[in-house]
């Protein structure tokens, strides 16, 4: 199966957000990947949980929430009634990562542990029994555009044989840098799930740049 693309909103255009998600959607994208950023916890401001609630009548993609604001746990339970399908709240940002994802899967909603490229996997192995999913942070979070951390990809892999040792179930998410160069080093040592937000909304043809990235994750190729 190939791997699930989540699009980044953060390099859409704003100004013509609706035809940006429709175009996506057609193209074969499964998710819609929405950063949320305070200023604090990463130096920009991006968008709030209200940007969650007016895409969701817009869209059938689930909703893929970053949240990389400081006390994520403040706005989890809007960001549910909002619509959000996956909550993602980094291991950095609260004292109380656990509490923070039981809150999530009470509500019935998916809940990710995120991690930044300095943490270890070792900082959330005590939560990824109860976790659907992981993001791998490829970059320093906080901007568009950077450039893909290879020294991450370890950490992918010592997540899927984590996995697999101890037969779980989560998804494995990356996010920051990934294009067509850099897709398969994630999908070879694990991922499964593809933030891709620059390389599919800058410059043209979206839709190509998705099919790209699918055919990339799929296992029938072998060499690229
Ligand atoms: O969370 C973040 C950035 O902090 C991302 O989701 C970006 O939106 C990814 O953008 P590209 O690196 O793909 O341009
Ligand atoms: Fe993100």
């Amino acid at each position: 199966m190939a791997g699930i693309i989540a699009p980044s909103i953060l390099s859409a255009d704003y100004t013509n957000l609706e035809r940006d998600v429709k175009l996506v959607e057609e193209a074969g994208a499964e998710y819609l990947h929405i950063d949320i950023m305070d200023g604090s916890f990463v130096p920009a401001i991006s968008y709030g949980p209200n940007w969650v609630k007016q895409l969701r009548p817009e869209t059938n993609l689930k909703l893929d929430v970053h949240m990389m604001v400081v006390n994520p746990e403040k706005f989890i339970d809007q960001l549910c009634d909002n619509g959000a399908d996956i909550i993602g709240i980094h291991a950095e940002s609260t004292p109380h990562i656990y509490r923070a994802l039981q809150m999530i899967k009470d509500r019935g909603v998916k809940a990710e542990v995120v991690i930044n490229p300095g943490t270890p996997v070792s900082a959330i192995t005590p939560v990824l029994g109860m976790v659907d999913q992981v993001l791998v942070m490829t970059v320093n979070p906080g901007f568009g555009g950077q450039k893909f951390l290879p020294s991450t990809v370890d950490k992918i892999t010592q997540l899927d044989t984590y996995r697999s040792m101890n037969d779980l179930k989560f998804d494995i998410e990356v996010d920051g840098g990934i294009t067509d160069q850099t897709i398969r080093q994630a999908y070879e040592a694990g991922a499964n799930v593809f933030v891709a937000g620059s390389y599919v909304y800058d410059k043209k043809d979206p839709a190509a740049k998705i099919a790209r990235l699918k055919k990339l994750t799929s296992s029938a190729v072998v060499s690229e």
